[in-house]
């Protein structure tokens, strides 16, 4: 392929021009690149925005497949949630628009994927990792809660890393905005990964059904399988309900005290995110502030300074 628009030949190959897609809102023309993946009804790719020569990641949904008036608000309220958010560690929404086939979501691209895949590679994580993802995690949780947002779908698949191992909370599918203080959500319109056991119960729910998650996601990180793993979903949800879960011996006594603290059963006993970055677990290890790529396939070697 010869290097028509100057990307470099290495990612031109992505692009074939037999996928275009013009965007008539804006006047805009991106060439349709590699499937990324598929998440509900959308088949994902990378994008390339000919006007800019960036690249972005396009979510691509045929209308056939949300021909059901109630299909198609699901994924504008998704667009109407996550257009207004802005933050270092919440994925970017860059754009929406339809033509005759399709409606598109343009997202900001993370070219590294998300945690699901470094734990493929790694199992499971060291401490001082488990930190540098949480913080970042819990910082875009905070962001989207002081926005009245509920994300109700945190998990690994949704944890996106851009090419500077930056953290990006991704798929506001699940997501539902709080209209009043206290108010409580009964019902979620699909199944969560990790889902909290006042949602399996519909005894109501709001921002701690996330907090349940986060504990969830730092179990899996540091252990290598979710807390409530089991080989049906019934008696995963049964474990839920239960709260019947245990720590293997390689992990320490703070990580085990502040999982148990966003397992908590009772979800008002459950720590705030403020608490959850005071927690003696963040604040008594090393919390690098940058990771390398290569943590992504092979285990960091901290300086021995930093103990664990
Ligand atoms: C486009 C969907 C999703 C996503 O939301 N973003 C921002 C993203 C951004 N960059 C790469 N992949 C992304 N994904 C992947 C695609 C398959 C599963 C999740």
């Amino acid at each position: 392929t010869s290097d028509v628009n100057g990307l470099g030949t290495d990612i031109q190959q992505h692009f074939d021009n037999t996928h275009i897609i013009y965007d008539n809102s804006t006047d805009t023309t991106f060439l349709r690149g590699r499937l990324l993946g598929k998440g509900g009804f959308a088949r994902c790719y990378e994008i390339l925005n000919l006007n800019t020569n960036k690249i972005y990641a396009g979510k691509i949904i045929s209308k056939t497949r949300i021909s059901k008036p109630h299909q198609k608000q699901k994924i504008l309220r998704e667009v109407q949630l996550q257009k207004n958010l802005k933050h270092r560690h919440v994925v970017e929404f860059i754009n929406y628009f339809e033509d005759d086939s399709n409606v598109y979501i343009i997202l900001e691209n993370c070219s590294r994927k998300s945690l699901v895949h470094v734990l493929k590679h790694r199992k499971y994580l060291t401490e001082p990792e488990v930190r540098y993802y949480l913080r970042q995690l819990v910082a875009g949780v905070e962001y989207i809660h002081s926005n009245q947002i509920i994300h109700r779908d945190l998990k690994l698949g949704n944890m996106l890393l851009n090419n500077e191992m930056d953290l990006k909370l991704a798929d506001f599918g699940l997501a539902t905005k709080v209209d009043f203080a206290g108010e409580k959500k009964m019902t979620v319109c699909g199944t969560p990964n990790y889902i909290a056991p006042e949602v399996l119960q519909k005894k109501g729910h709001s921002f701690e059904a996330d907090i349940w998650a986060v504990g969830c996601i730092m179990y899996a990180l540091l252990v290598g399988r979710p807390p409530f793993e089991t080989t049906t979903l019934k008696e995963t949800y049964l474990r839920i309900t239960e709260n019947n879960y245990s720590f293997p011996s390689s992990l320490t006594t703070a990580a085990k005290n502040l999982i148990r603290k966003c397992l908590h059963p009772e979800p008002t006993s459950r720590p705030l995110l403020q608490e959850i970055l005071a927690d003696e677990f963040f604040v008594c290890g090393y919390l690098p502030h940058s990771l390398s790529p290569t943590c992504c396939t092979a285990m960091p070697k901290f300086p021995s300074r930093y103990a664990s």
